[in-house]
């Protein structure tokens, strides 16, 4: 936690006035009990009431004077704390850009979210408090005990007793309950998690009739959210009656002596009610003060949570050459534009697990284009994932115009490659500002190219709006082919020298998918491109098609070739072929 601290840096001079501005304010309060006490003794006892009104009015003034030093101390710790997380929400969400999709798979998307939202709240409100609280409780604290002292030595023993006992009360059920609360704080993720999924999964959920389910294992997370509340609650409740039998103990045995010293004529009346007064605000305080402490005890928790995102270091690291420097510099004049090369590469997505992929050699040249089929789980979108670098590779290396993709600038890299996933993501927004991801200079016609190479342009033009028709958070207001479409567009719209369609288009008819195949192949420019496909007629054509089995290159070679040698391939082929023969290949 202490590392997140440097953002407050900014804000020194808040962090300072805060707490100075919450002391002023104490030092006021402390005096009261004083004003009290003079006005009962001087102003009551000689019937002055142009002493009375003179203390009231002092009283008024300090009273105002404090609260408006409680409203700055309120204002500069505001401005500390809100500023503060504001500049570590922007820190963290910038080192999680950086992470490698490995580590942000290990984490967890939800785990992110709460470290981003929830926990900095926590922080936030761990630092405002802090800032007004941490200097003025103790000083309450000490400072009424001290008043207490030079009113009168003997009854102030009496505080000498409470306050310990007082301390070991409220404290004591602060150390029980700040291990609850943590166990509240990881229930209270366990119901965010639950209901995250729940709310991103509906439609499946709906589609397979698990409502009820799923509200059965909502309501078992909030139970246990509950159950361990209630825990928590219950002993935090017993602050209060504890702390008062202590308080009123002590009023009693304050009131007690200060009256026989009344009577012996060593104390006054006011001076007595100071006391009392005195009594009250250490109470106060020490409760105060134990919330502080729980406040922080979990802003802590929360604060470490956030560091232990920092401490990932950035998976995605980059040496920084440039492309054309690089190129030169490995293939003298030679211009590899456009080739890609897998040189023996192997991918573990976790230390010790299994391999995704196994030693896969191949090079691909500028214009070709690659077709990778295999079954589910064969390794097809892992090995496409390896030339944009969402992960890197365990072995070997996959080289674009001979250059190590880990050698250039992620931007450099990626602004080469035009990736459309297997999953189509739209963003909320319009067509045109969806399309503009791809090139945000891109003009009104190479957008409408774009659409009509991506077999997107009919169903754009019939939208009222056209290319300023709204597209919905998550594109839900587009069917699943229409959002592949559009996602291929984006993706044409970057004019990339090496497109990947990892099975983009499987929510497209065969006779749209052959249109499409035939449009990314008449573009202009010699664009090398990938497509990943379950489908054998989406492939038939290509230059070479790899076939994936387990990890491993089970053949490779154009489609007649591989239907002499490659037995995996002749499996994957008749299985479909035999269905869907002569449609749309
Ligand atoms: N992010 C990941 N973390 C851990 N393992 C992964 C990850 N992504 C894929 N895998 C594993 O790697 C293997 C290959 O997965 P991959 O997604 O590349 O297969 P695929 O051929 O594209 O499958 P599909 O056709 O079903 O999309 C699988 O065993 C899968 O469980």
């Amino acid at each position: 936690m202490g590392k997140l601290l440097v953002y407050l840096k900014d804000y020194k001079k808040e962090s300072v006035l805060g707490p100075l501005f919450k002391l002023l304010e104490a030092s006021f309060e402390l005096i009261v009990p004083l004003v009290v006490a003079s006005m009962i003794d001087v102003g009551m006892t000689n019937g002055d009431k142009g002493y009375i009104i003179k203390m009231c009015l002092v009283m008024t003034a300090f009273g105002l004077i404090g609260l408006i030093c409680s409203v700055t101390a309120q204002y500069f710790a505001a401005r500390a704390a809100v500023g503060f997380a504001t500049r570590l929400r922007h820190e963290l969400f910038a080192h999680v850009q950086k992470l490698s999709f490995s580590q942000m798979d290990s984490e967890g998307t939800s785990t992110l979210i709460t470290r981003m939202t929830s926990d900095i709240n926590q922080v936030q409100s761990g630092v405002n408090l802090v800032l007004r609280l941490f200097l003025r409780s103790p000083f309450i604290v000490f400072g009424a005990m001290i008043m207490a002292f030079t009113v009168d030595v003997k009854a102030a023993l009496i505080f000498v007793v409470v306050i310990p006992v007082l301390s070991i009360i409220v404290f004591g059920i602060m150390l029980v309950s700040i291990p609850l609360f943590k166990k509240v704080q990881a229930r209270l993720d366990g119901v965010l998690g639950i209901t995250r999924e729940n709310l991103t999964g509906v439609r499946v959920i709906r589609a397979f009739g698990e409502e009820e389910g799923e509200i059965r294992k909502f309501d078992g997370e909030t139970d246990a959210l509950k159950h361990m509340q209630m825990l928590a609650g219950r002993i935090s409740a017993l602050m209060n009656p504890l702390t008062y039998i202590v308080i009123n103990g002590g009023l009693i045995a304050l009131i007690y002596v200060g009256a026989v010293r009344v009577e012996a004529g060593i104390l006054s009346q006011g001076q007595v009610v100071a006391l009392v007064n005195y009594m009250s605000q250490i109470l106060v305080e020490l409760v105060k003060l134990a919330n502080l402490i729980i406040t922080v005890t979990k802003a802590v928790a929360c604060g470490n949570r956030i560091e232990g995102i920092f401490e990932i270091p950035a998976g995605l690291k980059e040496t920084g050459l440039t492309d054309t420097s690089k190129n030169q510099s490995v293939d003298g004049a030679k211009q590899e534009k456009g080739t890609v090369e897998f040189d023996h590469v192997s991918l573990r997505y976790h230390e010790g697990g299994e391999e995704a992929l196994t030693d896969i050699h191949f090079k691909a040249q500028r214009g070709d284009t690659i077709g990778v089929i295999g079954g589910t789980g064969s390794g097809k979108s892992s090995l496409v994932n390896l030339i944009p670098r969402f992960y890197d590779v365990e072995k070997g290396s996959v080289k674009i115009d001979g250059v190590d993709v880990r050698e250039y600038p992620l931007t450099g890299l990626r602004d080469k490659i035009g990736v459309v996933m297997q999953k189509a993501v739209l963003f909320e927004g319009t067509i045109r500002e969806n399309l503009l991801w791809g090139n945000e200079n891109a003009s009104e016609d190479e957008l409408w190219e774009a659409l009509r190479t991506a077999q997107a342009e009919e169903f754009v033009l019939q939208k009222e709006k056209k290319l300023d028709e709204k597209v919905e958070q998550e594109g839900r207001n587009l069917s699943g082919g229409q959002k592949q479409r559009l996602s291929i567009a984006r993706a044409l719209v970057k004019k990339p020298e090496i497109l990947i369609l990892d099975d983009s288009a499987s929510a497209l008819d065969y006779a749209t998918d052959a249109a499409l195949r035939k449009s990314i192949k008449e573009m202009p420019g010699e664009t090398t491109v990938f497509i990943v496909s379950q489908r054998a007629s989406s492939l038939l054509h290509a230059d070479t098609i790899i076939v994936l089995d387990d990890g491993n290159v089970a053949g490779m070679g154009t489609h007649e070739e591989l239907l002499q040698s490659c037995q995996v391939y002749q499996e994957i082929y008749y299985s479909q072929f035999e269905k869907k023969e002569g449609v749309g290949a």
